[in-house]
């Protein structure tokens, strides 16, 4: 088991280049299966969930030409089989994409129900919802979302929540539905926009991605294209309250600043200054940071993927601050974590109430999900003394080269998997 060492205590200062995003790329990657020419997808991050993706959609019978780590050429001709087996699967999300994908493209589907972090319940009714909308029979049997329809007919669709993972699973099924999808009460973020560009790159004909409405009119065939996800708001998010909370000065780079709204207004709030430039944004944090309020929302709102990492800032900020998290109830797992180093927070329902301290203490923590545990890690870099991540098989799913990355920026962090190494590292870095 791998587990990341940090010596805490140096400011992050430098540049840091972000890479593509995650949550466009798993489903933008399902998508390119939807049409038998080829196509190529670029600026993909080269983490572990998106490995496991194109696994299992290789195993189907696609070919997946990787033609560098961060570019892949897809092409779905040879597909043989629909359905796809829990073992490929159990550890991401987004494998319900290949739902819509392979629905929309052969009118059925078998897929394992998905894993991803335990982040709350997750339900998927939304999903079956609009499957069921347009025609489909939809049975959950044996662990799996068994689809299928005669024909799949466009319709008027009100989702009942906002929700990312239905809004583009039925706009990719509908892409190639017969007549006009209305999708009312859609998820607005970064990545719906990304998936529906990608779609209508394909011959796909989507209009109002990135508004309350989306109006899908839906074409008999998809063809190949050529494509570049966009950056991941996400990690760039992280990188920039890493900045905030050692006090540091980062810039990242290879981010659209614009998706970063509410993260560049939270950082400020807390007396960050944050300089935005075409596609960078630089984070200075000096002197003393203040206390705020943070509610979780969907897109354009603060997003819930980056509430532990401003969860660890506020820790560190003078005063009381309160994080209402809105989208997945089982998100403050790491504040147990974080007491552990000396945080102070307290839960209640979906809020947490978190009293600033002036310093953490490193301390052997655990990484309980994805964004948690790239949020310890923030914890580590500006703690006293050194910490201990456990489970970064979870930080692995979704950022390249995280250690890496930190380190360019002077943090001092190793991957390390035993007892050995790690007393290697004390006695290197003193
Ligand atoms: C792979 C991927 O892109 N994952 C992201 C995606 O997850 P995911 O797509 O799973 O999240 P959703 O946007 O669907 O979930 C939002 C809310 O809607 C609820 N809901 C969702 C679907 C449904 O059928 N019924 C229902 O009630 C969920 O429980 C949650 O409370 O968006 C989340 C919210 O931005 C992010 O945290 C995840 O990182
Ligand atoms: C929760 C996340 O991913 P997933 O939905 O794949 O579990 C995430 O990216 O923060």
């Amino acid at each position: 088991m791998e587990q990341y060492i940090i010596k805490g205590g140096h400011p992050l200062v430098g540049e840091v280049e972000i890479g593509g995003a995650k949550n466009a790329a798993l489903a933008i990657l399902s998508a390119a299966i939807m049409t038998d020419d080829t196509v190529l997808i670029d600026n993909l991050p080269d983490v572990n969930d998106i490995n496991v993706l194109l696994d299992a959609i290789e195993g189907i019978g696609a070919m997946v030409h990787r033609v560098d780590r961060h570019t892949v050429k897809i092409n779905g001709k040879n597909i043989h089989d629909v359905s796809i087996e829990y073992d490929y699967i159990k550890k991401i999300r987004a494998s319900y994409y290949l739902l819509g994908a392979l629905l929309g493209k052969y009118k059925r589907a078998d897929v394992a129900l998905p894993g991803g972090c335990n982040i709350g319940s997750r339900p998927i009714d939304q999903h079956i919802k609009g499957f069921r909308a347009m025609g489909a029979d939809v049975e959950i049997e044996h662990g799996k979302i068994m689809t299928e329809a005669d024909r799949l007919v466009g319709k008027h669709i009100y989702f009942d929540v906002v929700s990312v993972g239905a809004t583009i699973n039925v706009m990719m099924a509908a892409s190639m539905a017969e007549g006009m999808t209305i999708l009312e009460n859609v998820a607005k973020e970064p990545h719906v926009v990304d998936v529906a560009n990608f779609l209508n790159s394909m011959g796909a004909n989507i209009r109002g991605a990135g508004t309350d409405v989306i109006k899908i009119r839906g074409v008999q065939k998809l063809h190949g294209t050529e494509y570049s996800v966009i950056p991941d708001q996400i990690e760039a998010g992280t990188f920039m309250f890493a900045a905030a909370a050692t006090r540091g000065d980062v810039t990242v780079l290879n981010v659209i600043p614009k998706h970063l709204e509410a993260t560049i207004a939270k950082l400020v709030e807390i007396g960050c200054e944050v300089e935005e430039f075409d596609d960078a944004v630089r984070v200075v944090s000096k002197g003393n940071l203040r206390s705020t309020h943070v509610k979780t929302l969907p897109y354009p709102g603060f997003p819930t993927d980056m509430q532990p990492q401003i969860g660890v800032t506020l820790a560190l900020c003078k005063g009381t601050s309160i994080i209402t998290e809105s989208i997945f109830e089982n998100r403050f797992k790491y504040l147990d974590e974080l007491a552990r180093m000396g945080g102070v927070s307290k839960i209640e329902g979906n809020s947490a109430t978190i009293e600033g301290v002036e310093k953490f203490t490193g301390a052997r923590v655990s990484a309980p999900d994805l964004r948690a545990g790239a949020a310890l890690c923030i914890a580590g870099l500006a703690a006293e003394g050194y910490t201990v991540v456990d489970d970064i098989v979870y930080i692995q799913r979704g950022y390249e080269r995280f250690e890496e990355k930190l380190r360019s920026l002077g943090g001092v962090i190793e991957k390390v998997s035993s007892e050995k190494e790690m007393q290697k590292f004390k006695l290197k870095v003193g």
